[in-house]
């Protein structure tokens, strides 16, 4: 089935680096579906086990938290899953299958878009992913705020795609025309600085998500 046969609506919204309860909240308010929390340290958007228990707390039931490691312990990540509501892992460093399918939980996989690197080929190397999450290829391996050639991207990936890297509002709606992702993923595109979400910023993006979804969705 090609993506635009899938994407039959709007593209799903995960918010990613949130690190203040009043900008989950807001993210919660203007339609996220995911909600992500970084638990890798160097990240500028970094949350402890603390911190993102209470942020997890003010989750309403139906939204996805989604927990993001980068080549982490194993260990940690088993320590963040028996103290938090994680939903959803996502791994975006250099794991293999076999370091993903140890926690028996869904996750998905990110990978680092650069020239030569063989999407349909990197994906079938993860076939329990839930979906594979395409970022830009960045220093310190996300959150960078950079687009990648869209063209890069193949017609099918072999399971939902998640579109992501350097995505904000006055982008975004070429990107779903282009690509017809499941869903699309943002960071620094509604932020005010990093880990810092700006209502206005979440607000537009989500305006332009829904103006590019309803025209695919029309055909
Ligand atoms: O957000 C981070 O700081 C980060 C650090 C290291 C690895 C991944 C990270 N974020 C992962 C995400 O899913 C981001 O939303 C994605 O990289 C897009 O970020 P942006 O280009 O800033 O929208």
């Amino acid at each position: 089935m090609s993506r635009a046969t899938a994407m039959a609506r709007i593209p799903r919204l995960k918010i990613c680096g949130l690190t203040r309860r009043e900008d989950l909240l807001c993210a919660v308010r203007e339609g996220a579906d995911a909600l992500g929390l970084v638990f890798f340290p160097p990240s500028p958007r970094y949350v402890d086990l603390r911190a993102a228990a209470a942020l997890a707390n003010a989750v309403p039931p139906f939204v996805t938290i989604v927990g993001l490691f980068v080549n982490a312990d194993p260990a940690l990540v088993r320590a963040t899953l028996a103290a938090l509501p994680i939903h959803l892992l996502q791994f975006h460093g250099d794991e293999d299958e076999g370091y993903c399918r140890q926690f028996d939980r869904p996750y998905i996989k990110a990978a680092r878009v650069r020239p030569g690197l063989d999407l349909v080929q990197y994906a079938a190397r993860f076939p329990s992913a839930q979906a594979i999450l395409l970022d830009a290829f960045v220093e310190g391996y996300g959150g960078g705020g950079k687009i990648f050639d869209w063209a890069l991207v193949p017609q099918s990936l072999g399971k939902p795609l998640i579109l992501s890297g350097g995505l904000d509002a006055d982008n975004v709606g070429e990107a779903v025309r282009r690509v017809r992702p499941a869903a699309v993923d943002v960071s620094s595109g509604v932020e005010a600085g990093k880990g810092i979400k700006d209502v206005e910023k979440i607000r537009a993006f989500v305006a332009a998500l829904r103006a590019a979804g309803s025209e695919s969705s029309d055909g």
